[in-house]
């Protein structure tokens, strides 16, 4: 079985992709099904998320995403797992949109067989998931942001890589190295993330609780998995906790 972290998202995948988004579009996707979302459609657009909805009030749909880390207009949340985790989304499906999660989910999806979002706040069940799943190869995807690498999210693909290899015997490629040694020398998971560009950029917007929050390790067992077929809309992937 090999193991492979992409610093950021490129390339053909064979088998499984776990998307590491940390700040913050995985951890606010796990905390939507966290607190009752049936299921999450990760947007191409801003546009297809919008159009989906129409000017339907009050349905099945809400809207959550960023552009520049605050809300877009006509959203109805921003990208923050704090305030996700303020709110009951049963019978909901969240439509997300943002700047690097879910444009790497699409990329993933292009190829790969199966995708988990991943994030340090469900790192041990999303490293036990992909490691059921996968027959060959196991590709950690890093967002990173606006096309560079982000430690934050390499970070977590180390902690996914020691997870995964306590569970058994991988050959490794070179980006696993590289988050291994950024995992084992960059602090606990508040230092490492408070210390990331894109922590001190949160911070400064008055975001440190995301900061704070995305820091949790292993604090939800639930694991954004693509359903596959062609049941989601047109420009969207469906992801469940199932
Ligand atoms: O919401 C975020 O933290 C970022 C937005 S940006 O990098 O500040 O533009 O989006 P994400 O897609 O979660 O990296
Ligand atoms: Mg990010």
């Amino acid at each position: 079985m090999r193991l492979r972290v992409d610093l950021l998202p490129h390339g053909t995948y064979p088998d499984v992709v776990v998307v590491v988004d940390v700040l913050r579009a995985t951890t606010t996707a796990v905390t939507y099904l966290e607190r009752g979302a049936d299921a999450l459609l990760l947007t191409a657009t801003p546009e297809v998320a919008l159009a989906l909805r129409g000017g339907e009030e009050g349905g099945p749909y809400v809207l959550g995403g960023e552009r520049g880390g605050l809300p877009i207009p006509g959203f109805d949340f921003g990208n923050s797992p704090a305030e996700a985790a303020g709110q009951n989304f049963t019978g909901k499906t969240v439509v997300m949109n943002t700047t690097n999660g879910t444009g790497a989910a699409h990329t993933a999806a292009q190829t790969g067989k199966h995708i988990f979002l991943a994030a340090l706040t469900n790192a041990h069940a999303a490293a036990r998931r992909a490691r059921a799943a996968a027959t060959e190869e196991i590709a950690i995807v890093c967002a990173g942001t606006d096309g560079h690498v982000g430690l934050e999210d390499v970070y977590a693909a180390g902690v996914l890589a020691e997870y995964l290899l306590a569970m058994g015997e991988f050959t490794v490629d070179d980006g696993a190295r590289i988050a291994l040694t950024v995992r084992r020398n960059g602090g606990n998971p508040l230092e490492a993330l408070s210390s990331s560009g894109h922590g001190q950029h949160l911070s400064r917007l008055g975001l440190g609780e995301d900061v704070r929050f995305a820091a949790g390790l292993s604090t939800s067992t639930l694991v954004p998995a693509l359903v596959p077929g062609e049941g989601a809309p047109e420009g969207t992937l469906r992801f469940t906790a199932g």
